[in-house]
């Protein structure tokens, strides 16, 4: 199969990396030579620590010669299936998928990795709608059983299929469910860590506090404010944005505190600094 992968981030890089493992062709696209050589050289990393512990049946360097690097969207003309993961803002990402709709062959699929944005509304913005799905991944891609498959108003059963095939030979579990704001999983997960956000803004707690009682307490393998700082300050404000406006009920409303931290560039592990320096 010919994979795309439209953003070198860390979700981009993990999806790009787990197709290659399955054995398929990827092509992964960012915007600039400097975003695809930081993406490759974590895609290497991973490689080497999987290939350490004996969990990839094939050379890193196999794995990484299935993936070409580009700036040019032509380039994805061939894909079968194109999966997005850029930046989590609705505008952003239907200019976007507007482009690939011209672009990627007629009968190739195209899915968004959003974690909250409207699968209907990026399926119409393709041009495509029976061909379009939401196909989310977890992250750390690489370590994550769950793809969480979501189908817009026009999404075809064969598009489903398709999807949820293509996640199994990825080693992934899909789990499917409808659009609709957050969809499950941020929708459960996201109040969450904006109650832990505003549980620091309140003084309820320090926020080694607050990680240690949902890790001791819950067994949540990271604290609420880790996880944040994980996932990036930036793409959690996003989905609470989504969540609040989609849903329209202030229990949705963003901590004040998670939309400083973003004002100040406080977005977490990515900038080096959020709840905790890194
Ligand atoms: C926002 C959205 O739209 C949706 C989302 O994705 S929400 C976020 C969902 N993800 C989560 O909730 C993650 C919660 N955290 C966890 O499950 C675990 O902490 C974890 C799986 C990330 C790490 O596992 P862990 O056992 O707790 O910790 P840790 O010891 O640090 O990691 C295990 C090993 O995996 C390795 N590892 C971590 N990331 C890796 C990667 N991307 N590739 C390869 N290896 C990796 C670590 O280096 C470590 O290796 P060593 O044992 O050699 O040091
Ligand atoms: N972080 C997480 O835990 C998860 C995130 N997601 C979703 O995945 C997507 C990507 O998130 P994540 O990988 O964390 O984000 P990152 O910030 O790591 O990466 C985002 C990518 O999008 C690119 N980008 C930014 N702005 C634009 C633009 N205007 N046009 C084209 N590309 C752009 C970035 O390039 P540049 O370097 O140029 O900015 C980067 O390659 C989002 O939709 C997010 O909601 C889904 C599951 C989990």
């Amino acid at each position: 199969m010919n994979f795309g992968v439209i953003g070198a981030g860390q979700m981009g890089g993990g999806i790009a990396q787990v197709a290659a493992q399955s054995g398929f062709t990827v092509v992964v696209h960012d915007q600039k030579q400097e975003f695809l050589d930081r993406g490759r050289a974590v895609i290497e990393k991973s490689l080497g620590k999987l290939h350490e512990k004996g969990k990839l049946s094939d050379t890193p360097e196999t794995v990484l010669g299935r993936i070409t690097f580009t700036t040019d969207l032509a380039d994805f003309a061939a894909c079968d299936l194109v999966v997005e993961a850029i930046v989590e803002n609705e505008g952003i990402k239907a200019e976007l998928f507007r482009r690939l709709g011209e672009t990627v062959k007629p009968e190739g699929i195209l899915a968004s990795n959003t974690s909250s944005i409207p699968i209907t509304a990026l399926a119409t913005a393709s041009g495509r709608p029976e061909r379009f799905i939401g196909m989310h991944f977890m992250n750390p891609v690489p370590l994550m059983a769950l793809v969480e498959v979501i189908r817009g108003y026009r999404t075809s059963d064969e598009t489903a299929r398709f999807i949820t095939e293509t996640a199994e030979k990825m080693g992934k579990t899909p789990l499917a469910c409808n659009d609709f704001p957050g969809f499950v999983s941020n929708r459960i997960l996201m109040p969450m860590l904006n109650e832990a956000i505003q549980c620091v803004m309140e003084g309820v707690a320090e926020p080694e506090a607050i990680d240690g009682i949902m890790k001791l307490g819950m067994n949540h393998p990271m604290g609420p404010l880790t996880l944040a700082d994980f996932i990036g300050l930036d793409t959690c404000l996003a989905i609470m944005e989504v969540l609040h406006q989609g849903l329209g009920d202030d229990k949705y409303r963003p901590s004040p505190l998670l939309r400083k931290m973003v004002q100040a560039g406080r977005l977490g592990r990515k900038s080096g600094q959020g709840f905790y320096t890194y």
